[in-house]
């Protein structure tokens, strides 16, 4: 089977610091995978070099078996590759249903007039209303985004990733900042993704990580620490030396496996 996305020795350095050092990752269709690390590990570096926002000095990437390692971010969208940020992106001065329908237009190659919700057509409407019905959140689809909760605007941002149609998506720590009272309104939209999409997801809450991931990446000074199941994670002395922060440096220089 070909894999969604695939990590082939990826390199990346700025200047003289190596910030990501032969990483291979693959991610099946469906897969629900974690990629953990302690800060500075080089989990958003490789996030941006697997969307395009960086390029990497060697290695590839590859969307369902295509190489886009030299393709715009936009045309790795348009290949079905999606991502929320650490920090939400989103207009806030508009209405949630108007966030959306821009993105649905955007999509679909029709951006005339799209600009204000009023503008799109019904079908689009109606299709970025399915998208918020999924996620529990008609009933602000006419607020401005500003007004919300943090927490439903995180969800608003998994949305407008969900009207992509991904194949692939990227959750870059997707309940960060949101209180505990709200995080629970993520993680149950989190996990009851579409069990086709490819998922990764960068989080720091091992709760999180252990309940939602079937596999997970480790992330240490740029390179594969280790890569397994939850439980072989969970039982790994070093993986726990090294967020435990018992002797991680030692560790963390170690070559492992
Ligand atoms: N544009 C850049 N120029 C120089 N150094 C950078 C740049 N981006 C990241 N770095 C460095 O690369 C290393 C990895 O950073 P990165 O943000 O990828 O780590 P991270 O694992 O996502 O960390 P965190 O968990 O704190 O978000 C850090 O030492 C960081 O300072």
């Amino acid at each position: 089977m070909t894999a969604a996305l695939q990590v082939e020795k990826l390199n990346r350095s700025f200047g003289a610091l190596a910030v990501t050092r032969d990483v291979d990752l693959t991610l099946e269709r469906g897969a629900r995978h974690a990629l953990i690390g302690p800060n500075g590990a080089g989990k958003t570096t490789l996030v941006n070099l697997i969307t395009g926002v960086l390029r990497p000095q060697s290695g590839r990437v590859l969307l369902n078996g295509d190489d886009v390692t030299q393709t715009s971010q936009a045309a790795r969208a348009r290949r079905g590759l999606a991502r929320t940020f650490q920090i939400n992106q989103l207009f806030r001065g508009l209405t949630v249903l108007e966030n959306l329908t821009m993105t649905i237009g955007e999509r679909d190659g029709e951006c005339n007039n799209l600009w204000r919700a009023a503008g799109a057509k019904p079908s689009i409407i109606e299709e970025a209303l399915d998208h918020l019905e999924s996620l529990r959140l008609v009933d602000d689809a006419l607020r401005l985004v500003r007004e919300l909760p943090y927490g439903r605007q995180r969800l608003v941002e998994i949305a407008i990733a969900l009207a992509q149609k991904p194949r692939v998506l990227l959750l870059d720590e997707p309940a960060a900042g949101v209180p505990s009272s709200e995080s629970h309104l993520i993680l149950d939209v989190v996990a009851a993704l579409d069990p086709d999409i490819a998922v990764l997801i960068i989080e720091h809450d091992m709760d999180v990580v252990f309940r939602f991931a079937k596999e997970i990446t480790v992330l240490v000074q740029g390179a594969v620490f280790t890569h397994g199941t939850p439980q072989q994670i969970m039982a790994d002395e070093q993986v726990r030396a090294v967020y435990l922060g018992e002797e991680g440096h030692k560790v963390a220089g170690a070559a492992h496996g």
